[in-house]
């Protein structure tokens, strides 16, 4: 999941242009995009837009962000969203391993007086006691296969420029190694300075060099450049290609240190470049398709 869209629940015209581009994700909010007085509006657009063959055949993963847990809309939200085949629920405000096993349990109950298959969860990280706690809310349940940034949360209250360089690799740093720790992915936040496509291009860029799987876009025109910077070139791949030839001749020789292009090369190296192969061949790229 390299760029993942979001679209607003209240919006149901831009669901197929969403389903029409390039977006490896669509990410359909009940949350902040959505206004208080409109949650049941937009909780019936997206159940009926999950259901619609038109829109599925897109085949994109269907994501939702729902209201937090702890709010009016926490539970209905869930229970419009149970059996509608939805990949994940995306929660956001988690704080806590706790928070999520509460929300779990509600999901679950949901999602079993449905008969629906259990859901993945991406747990947001866009509070500074959720940023504290971020590798617990990681490793609290193994339904959650990811954590998401959200610097307008995490940002915005507390007066910390949103293009502060230090500020933004601190955050995505500690929350890269939060999943790390429980071996799922993480994703950079958005980006709402759509007039800034340089912005846009330096942010994934940044994120992808700290091992980051992708990142949420608001925009159409953010989603190619997030696309292109969270994918493999030709010579990393390339590079891949020969690391793990060069793997695959040593290990058959019981050799476990070795050099590729003048720098050594050991296990964590070789896992790195078979990573990278995979990646590209799942996107169909170049020689490793
Ligand atoms: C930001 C927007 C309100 C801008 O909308 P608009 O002014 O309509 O954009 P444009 O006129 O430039 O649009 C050009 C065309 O693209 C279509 N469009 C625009 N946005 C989307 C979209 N998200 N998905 C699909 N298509 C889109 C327009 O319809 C135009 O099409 P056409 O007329 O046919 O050419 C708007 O982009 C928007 O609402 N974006 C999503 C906002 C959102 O969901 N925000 C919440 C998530 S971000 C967040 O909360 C992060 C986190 O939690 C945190 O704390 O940081
Ligand atoms: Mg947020």
């Amino acid at each position: 999941m390299r760029s993942k869209l979001f679209l607003p629940g209240t919006r149901p015209e831009l669901f197929l242009k969403g389903a029409a581009s390039a977006a490896d994700a669509l990410s359909f909010d009940l949350e902040d995009s959505v206004a208080p007085e409109r949650k049941a509006e937009a909780r019936a657009h997206v159940a009926a837009a999950l259901r619609d063959p038109a829109l599925r055949a897109a085949g994109k993963l269907a994501i939702v962000r729902v209201n937090a847990l702890g709010t009016p809309h926490f539970a209905e939200d869930v229970a419009a969203l149970a059996g509608t085949g939805l990949d994940a629920i995306n929660l956001p405000m988690v704080e806590s391993a706790a928070m999520v096993r509460d929300a779990i349990a509600i999901i679950a109950r949901a999602e079993a007086a449905a008969g629906a298959a259990p859901c993945g969860i991406l747990a947001n990280i866009e509070t500074p006691r959720g940023l504290r706690l971020a590798a617990e809310i990681a490793c609290a349940d193994p339904r959650v296969t990811g954590l998401q940034i959200g610097y307008g949360d995490l940002f915005e209250p507390f007066g910390i420029a949103r293009d502060d360089e230090v500020a933004l690799h601190q955050v995505r740093l500690q929350v890269r190694l939060a999943a790390a720790e429980a071996r799922i992915p993480a994703f950079d936040g958005a980006l709402a300075a759509i007039a800034s496509p340089e912005r846009c291009r330096a942010e994934a860029e940044a994120s992808r060099r700290l091992g980051f799987a992708g990142k949420s876009c608001i925009h159409p025109s953010q989603i190619a450049i997030v696309n292109a910077a969270f994918q493999p070139g030709e010579a990393e791949i390339a590079r891949a290609a020969r690391v793990v030839a060069a793997a695959e001749e040593a290990e058959a020789k019981g050799i476990g240190a070795y050099t590729v292009d003048g720098q050594m090369v050991d296990a964590p190296f070789a896992a790195s470049a078979r990573a990278v192969l995979a990646l590209a061949r799942r996107l169909g790229l170049g020689a490793a398709a």
